[in-house]
């Protein structure tokens, strides 16, 4: 479980997260929402120690993330596993050496048990046999499932995916959707999703923040969420014509 205490983080005086707190549970999809500039991406990058808030804590498993030296972050680092944005795969580098780097960072495996370790994670998101292909070789939905299988070369036990589903087309999404929910709950890990794509909302969000102008507005399931009378998250769900339409068979 990861749980934020009262996050605040300002860049040069703009105040972009103002007070945040949640609770992040394992074995379930947390999806943390909100629209353009709401402070989703800072929200993560304060959890991964990416930026230092200004104030407030990140407490992994009852461990206090925020006051730690940079030895002590890199044995919880270890435990994350991280899908960026538009994937981040290195382009030089075949399919195979870009879900190693980890391995090779971060452990002293031999290379065969690295070799295996990444032919299991091609397995596990229906890549299998595509090692030596190179980036440039691949659909979009296959970057995204080389970028999961990196995210989860470590078996971490927490995964926080950005925008998983930026640039895909509707079907491809709903596959990295369920492909993340399922490695979710196989593996136990605490997964944190960050989006702004209702389908995700509605199919995999057990638990979801939702943010808006660097405040927590509302926080439940998908379950609840279609039955809020907050404006400002009816707003933002219901945003579109057809949204607004089918509102009420939710
Ligand atoms: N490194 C930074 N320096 C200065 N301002 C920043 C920095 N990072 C983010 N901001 C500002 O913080 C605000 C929130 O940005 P953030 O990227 O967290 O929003 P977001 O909700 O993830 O938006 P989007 O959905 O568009 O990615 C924006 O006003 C942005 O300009």
């Amino acid at each position: 479980m990861i749980e934020v205490k009262d996050i605040y983080k300002s860049f040069s005086g703009n105040e972009v997260l103002k007070g945040i707190s949640g609770k992040f549970e394992e074995g379930v999809t947390n999806l943390i929402i909100g629209g353009s500039g709401s402070g989703k991406t800072t929200l993560l990058k304060c959890m991964v120690g990416l930026h230092q808030p200004d104030s407030g804590s990140v407490l992994y498993d009852g461990r206090d993330f925020t006051p730690m030296t940079y030895e002590q972050r890199i044995e919880v680092r270890k435990e994350i596993g991280m899908l960026f944005q538009g994937s981040a795969l290195f382009d030089s580098m075949t399919v195979e050496d870009n879900i190693m780097f980890p391995l090779n960072m971060f452990t002293d495996q031999t290379r065969k048990e690295k070799i295996e370790r990444v032919n299991f994670c091609l397995e596990r998101v229906n890549l299998a046999g595509k090692n030596n292909l190179f980036p440039a070789e691949l659909s979009g939905g296959m970057k995204k499932r080389v970028g999961i299988a990196r995210a989860i070369s470590m078996n971490p036990k927490y995964l926080f995916c950005d925008e998983p589903n930026s640039g895909l087309d509707p079907k491809t999404s709903i596959v990295i959707d369920e492909l993340i929910q399922e490695l979710t709950e196989e593996f136990k890990t605490t997964t944190i999703v960050v989006t702004h794509d209702m389908n995700s909302v509605m199919g995999i969000g057990d638990y979801i923040l939702f943010l808006h102008e660097g405040k927590k507005f509302w926080e439940g399931s998908n379950k609840e969420i279609a039955h809020t009378d907050i404006k400002e998250l009816n707003d933002f769900v219901f945003a579109s014509r057809f949204m607004k339409a089918a509102k009420d068979k939710f």
